[in-house]
């Protein structure tokens, strides 16, 4: 009988196609790596071929053959059922077939009947090789395959984790019995047993990645066809000219590596050498440049040396990606200047660069802020940067010596794609990359599609949460590292789901647990992500507040009408058809910011062509008449809306008590932003604004000039959708969030545009809603369990997206009007609200984001959204409390119901 085809059966084999290497083992040669990683894995191939060599002669292993179960009438399943594959229960009748052979005559495995109950719980895992049963001389391995046995049940999976043979009902002492070089019969099988499995191999998923093809090469990915193999092959080799002298002056450290205070990247080891440094120079430090050191933060020395490891292919051999995931603002884009500045200049063999050009992609709106910092950082005379816009296309920087880095917005990347395709990136940085968690978008496919193989992600927004799009990441910076799509699914995708269901079994719950664990660890090599705690010390304070405004008179009674309405009633009936609760939402929404807009809304409708007679006609009857007669929207009046009144007071004292300080203003609306504006123009407010209507050129002028110390900009008026990501507004140290997002992400993108490094002043900011309106309850919705399961911290969830029950619609449609703050009643706090008072008495607890990776990822993070048990332990009075400190909040206190206020990084009192 031929053996052949079985991909581990090839003598040899791995040398041609390495088996899947996880990484952190790189300090090592291929072969050595395989060896090391799993010591079973060299004795596996021997141990294959013995066995087969054995095999053809053994009677031991030829006279062997398991019935199998689909012939024998036992349970055969190959479905892909969730919950099917983990069941195993023996079937009531199976027959017994003791005279059932192969040609080969293996042994019979018989499938019991009504035999005496055998342990169930001992499950034993073994590598396997597996083809088709056949008559045929030539037969032929299919392929590697991973066999369970539990008491009297197997499953076949393939090296994707795919069920491909299933059966129940078998003799216990036969499936007991299975031993390493056996052959038998399974589910229309033939299984050959390389080896046994640890039970840990197993839960950790290890087995399917070592014994697989090398993922990198069988990967799905477009990009893993180009799988990158040297990560310093951009090094200029020495030409003939150049003489001894010159390398010898180049083998000296850029910078004096022994100074106190230098940052020194790690030397390359001996395989890294073995494998890189092919004409031997000598291996040189790589030292950061002494004027960037100075500046940065120690996370930041760290991340530099993090960034630089994984791009050199030292972390993991032969993968040259990173994700940078650290929360907002701690200064990602400065890492990255330091490590491009580095590479370019130096390098450890010989002191020769590693990189020439670098591509950096960002979101329109940042192109010049990547500008501006490297300008901060490094000057103008040292790197020479092109932007790409309008006016400055991608020629220019093909023709001009001159330039090393190229920075583009994503829109333009796609319309030049052909000529940046055309052009030799050594290093690809995304900013704000989780927008690439979608493999096939087009901005995906576009970066994939570059050859460059020193990529890196850069993004403030936890990606963790949703285990695909995270796999999307990771296979964009190390195409292939964790196989195939539909491999990573079966291996970790679906235990880990299944293990975080409520009707989990302590087995699934351990084995998602352990899956977890490991694409932690695999992926942690080259995925770092530090929370805003490692920067707090150099913020300065921190003050804020939810403030819960009383509605106006004529707001209470718009809210009343609409809740009355047939559209609300159709909702709370369960008539969701179209989205009627969208509409009701949006309505309630608009008439908490102001009347006026309520108004706008409904005489717009009044007079287009498209009034749905069913929806927002029946929502708006009968509203005009609530209008005073002569209501006019551009007249408005800030009574009419408690959060203006509130806000009017706010900016008043602001401008007041601290004359020289600024205020970024913050709306989710364009339309609530004009009324903002007039409301700036009415007090004679000088202001500036961003919205998405802003040309993306104008963009980083206006931040500039808003933050500059000259300016006399005393309001920045900012639609935190159409700009939020990314921007610095250090300039403001006053941050109101005039409207709530349902996505917390949203408000925190936003929050986190003023409190940043280089703020000098106290940073306060405000959370204006709407006493007992919709706004409590969406506010509620973020900080409570509820609003925090799935991938909620995500900035492209938005309300069509979210599901709610008719109770909830029950309870966003109610309007609470005795109440001073709903919020607090649900916090079953004992206080009344007369005196400042904090939740003393509970514990603290972390706060609980729903992270699928688990507790490993789930760490203390500053910017994740609030959950109510933290509200409460911030201190909490209502508006009638006499004795505030806070000199703004005393000056609101008439239209304000309830504050809850908190205090980071406290000195001094606000
Ligand atoms: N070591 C430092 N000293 C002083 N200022 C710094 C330092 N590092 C970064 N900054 C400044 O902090 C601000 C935030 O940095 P940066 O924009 O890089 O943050 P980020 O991590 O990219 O955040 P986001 O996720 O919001 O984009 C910038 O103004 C930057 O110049
Ligand atoms: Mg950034």
């Amino acid at each position: 009988m031929r053996r052949s085809a079985a991909p581990s059966q090839l003598q040899g084999k791995h040398l041609k196609k390495p088996k899947f290497i996880p990484p952190g083992r790189s300090n090592l040669s291929s072969n050595e790596e395989i060896t090391k990683l799993n010591p079973d894995i060299e004795l596996f191939e021997v141990a294959a071929n013995d066995t087969l060599l054995q095999s053809q002669t053994n009677p031991r292993t030829c006279s062997l053959n398991l019935l199998s179960a689909e012939e024998s009438g036992g349970e055969i399943n190959h479905g892909d059922n969730y919950k099917e594959k983990y069941c195993f229960e023996a079937p009531a009748m199976a027959t017994l077939d003791l005279h059932h052979t192969v040609h080969s005559s293996p042994k019979e495995i018989t499938v019991s009947k009504g035999q005496r109950v055998e342990p169930d719980s001992i499950v034993k895992y073994f590598n396997v090789i597996w083809r088709k049963a056949s008559k045929k001389k030539h037969k032929k391995w299919e392929g590697d395959a991973v066999l369970i046995v539990k008491g009297k049940s197997f499953t076949l999976k393939d090296l994707e984790g795919k069920d491909i043979g299933r059966g129940t009902g078998y003799k216990f002492k036969d499936l007991e019995k299975i031993e390493e070089g056996q052959t038998m019969m399974f589910a229309g099988k033939e299984i050959e047993v390389m080896d046994i499995i640890s039970p840990d191999d197993f839960s950790s998923g290890k087995c399917f990645q070592l014994g697989g093809e090398n993922p990198a090469i069988s990967s799905s990915s477009q990009a893993a066809n180009r799988c990158f193999l040297n990560p310093l092959k951009s090094v200029r080799k020495p030409t003939s000219k150049e003489n001894t002298q010159s390398i010898f002056q180049n083998c000296k450290p850029r910078h004096d590596p022994y100074l106190p205070n230098s940052l020194v990247m790690l030397r390359p080891d001996n395989n890294h050498q073995r494998m890189f440094n092919k004409n031997c120079f000598p291996v040189v430090d790589v030292v950061i440049d002494p004027h960037l050191v100075y500046h940065l933060r120690a996370h930041q020395k760290e991340g530099i040396i993090f960034l630089y490891e994984c791009v050199m292919g030292m972390r993991i051999n032969s993968r040259c990606g990173a994700i940078l995931a650290d929360e907002m603002g701690l200064g990602k884009t400065l890492q990255c200047i330091s490590l491009i500045w580095t590479l370019q200049c130096q390098g450890p063999y010989g002191g020769k660069p590693v990189i020439k050009k670098t591509l950096i992609v960002t979101p329109g709106s940042l192109v010049n802020n990547w500008r501006k910092e490297f300008q901060k950082w490094l000057g103008s005379e040292r790197i020479k940067i092109f932007t790409v816009d309008q006016d400055h296309k991608v020629e220019e920087f093909i023709k001009s010596p001159f330039y090393s880095v190229l920075i583009i917005s994503y829109e333009m990347l796609l319309r030049s794609l052909d000529q940046i395709k055309n052009i030799k990136f050594d290093l690809l940085i995304c900013d704000e990359g989780h927008r690439l968690k979608n493999s096939t978008i087009k901005t995906t496919t576009a970066l994939i599609s570059l050859s460059c193989e020193k990529r890196i992600i850069l993004t403030g927004t936890p990606v963790q949460n949703d285990l695909q799009e995270f796999f999307a990441l990771i296979d964009f910076v190390n195409p292939g590292i964790l196989g195939s799509l539909s491999s990573y699914r079966k291996i970790y995708e679906e235990p880990i789901i299944i293990s975080r269901q409520p009707s989990a079994s302590e087995e699934e719950k351990e084995l998602g647990e352990r899956r977890a664990a490991e694409l932690t660890c695999l992926t942690g090599l080259f995925f770092l992500r530090r929370t805003q705690e490692v920067i707090n010390k150099y913020l300065p304070p921190k003050i804020e507040n939810v403030v819960f405004c009383r509605p106006g008179a004529l707001q209470i009674e718009l809210y009343r009408k609409l809740l009355n309405s047939q559209s609300v009633r159709f909702c709370l009936e369960g008539l969701l058809e179209n989205s009627p609760h969208l509409i009701c939402i949006g309505a309630l929404k608009k008439l908490c910011n102001h009347p006026c807009l309520l108004f706008n809304s409904v005489k717009e409708k009044e007079c287009s062509s498209t009034w749905d007679e069913n929806e927002e006609k029946s929502l708006y009857e009968g509203l005009i008449n609530v209008f005073p007669a002569d209501y006019n929207p551009l007249l408005f009046t800030e009574k009419e809306s408690g959060k203006l009144q509130v806000l009017t007071e706010l900016l008043a004292v602001i401008h007041e008590l601290r004359p020289t300080q600024k205020v970024v203003l913050v709306s989710n609306y364009t339309q609530t932003l004009n009324i903002l504006q007039e409301v700036c123009k009415r007090h004679g407010y000088t202001y500036t604004r961003l919205d998405g209507q802003t040309p993306i050129s104008q963009r980083q002028q206006i931040v500039d000039v808003f933050n500059s110390k000259y300016s006399s900009d005393f309001i920045f008026l900012l639609s935190s959708k159409a700009g939020g990501v990314g921007l610095n507004l250090i300039g403001g140290s006053h941050l109101i969030l005039y409207d709530i997002d349902w996505n917390p992400a949203t408000d925190i993108q936003a929050m986190s545009r003023v409190w940043r490094d280089g703020q000098k002043h106290p940073v306060h900011i405000y959370r204006l809603l709407t006493t007992g309106t919709i706004e409590e309850k969406i506010y509620q919705r973020q900080i409570s369990k509820q609003g925090l399961s799935g991938a909620v911290v995500d900035l492209t969830r938005t309300s069509e997206h979210m599901q709610f029950s008719v109770e909830e619609l029950k309870n966003l449609f109610t309007l609470h009007e005795s109440s001073h703050c709903i919020t607090h009643d649900l916090l079953n706090c004992d206080c009344t609200g007369e005196q400042d008072h904090t939740g003393d008495s509970l514990e603290k607890f972390p706060v609980s984001r729903n992270c699928q990776l688990g507790p490993h990822h789930q760490k203390f993070n500053s910017l994740k959204p609030l959950s109510m048990s933290q509200l409460k332990q911030w201190q909490h009075f209502s508006g009638d409390h006499l004795n505030l400190t806070d000199p703004f909040l005393k000056r609101i206190r008439e239209n304000v119901s309830f504050f809850f206020q908190n205090i980071t990084n406290q000195t001094t009192a606000p």
